[in-house]
């Protein structure tokens, strides 16, 4: 799969934190009910491998992507586990040289020029931008544009209802990730009904 066509599927891509594995696939249905067929399950809990091979496994409809891939051990995990893609909070030439290897997309995240500059000189053009706001947000976005006019952005951290549009109406930005509709206090109490809902009033309010 390549980073184009991984972040077309949906506006929206949800960063996924699993305090249980059993969470994944309900989780992965709900998500779909409401219209988002990607996941970026994170290596941030113990659960995350596991919760990877649950949903590559048993709903294969579903692309399903590791996130926190911080190094090549992680990439190696997450793809013998079905990861179709993995994620990346930063980049690094390691990362790099081992997703050519193991010959799977990797959409590491960046959020100054010689980050971008270190994707691009390595054939990358799709980048998450993280932490979206904290990094300068929208105002970041448009002064890449002129030095890196290949370069597509992922903006992820302090997205939200509020702000989703301002960056999706930008050239350089495919789609936006975040966690305010996948709210891990719904996913413990197996709130998916709520979570589905979420998906839909986020796509729904999406104006561009
Ligand atoms: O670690 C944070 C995620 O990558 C994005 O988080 P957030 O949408 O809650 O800001
Ligand atoms: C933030 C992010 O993209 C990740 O943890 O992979």
């Amino acid at each position: 799969m390549n980073a184009r066509d991984i972040m077309e599927i949906s506006p929206i891509v949800p960063v996924i934190a699993l305090e249980d594995e059993k969470d994944a696939l309900p989780l992965a249905k709900a998500l779909q009910k409401g219209g988002v067929n990607i996941m970026e399950i994170t290596l941030r809990t113990p659960a995350g491998l596991k919760a990877i091979e649950i949903v590559s496994k048993e709903l294969p409809s579903m692309n399903v992507g590791a996130g926190t891939v911080c190094n090549e051990e992680d990439l190696i995990k997450a793809k013998k586990a079905g990861a179709k893609f993995v994620f990346s909070p930063g980049i690094s030439q390691e990362l790099i040289n081992a997703s050519k290897k193991e010959e799977i997309t990797l959409i590491p995240g960046v959020a100054t020029a010689s980050e971008v500059m270190l994707a691009q000189n390595n054939n990358i053009f799709y980048c998450k931008l993280f932490p979206a706001t904290l990094s300068g947000g929208v105002e970041i976005l448009k002064a890449f544009a002129g030095p890196f006019p290949k370069m597509n952005f992922c903006p992820t951290g302090g997205v939200n209802l509020n702000n989703l549009n301002d960056f999706l109406i930008l050239k350089n930005v495919l789609c936006v990730g975040g966690t305010w509709f996948v709210p891990k206090d719904e996913i413990i109490i197996n709130n998916f009904e709520e979570i589905t809902s979420l998906c839909k009033e986020a796509i729904n309010s999406i104006k561009v």
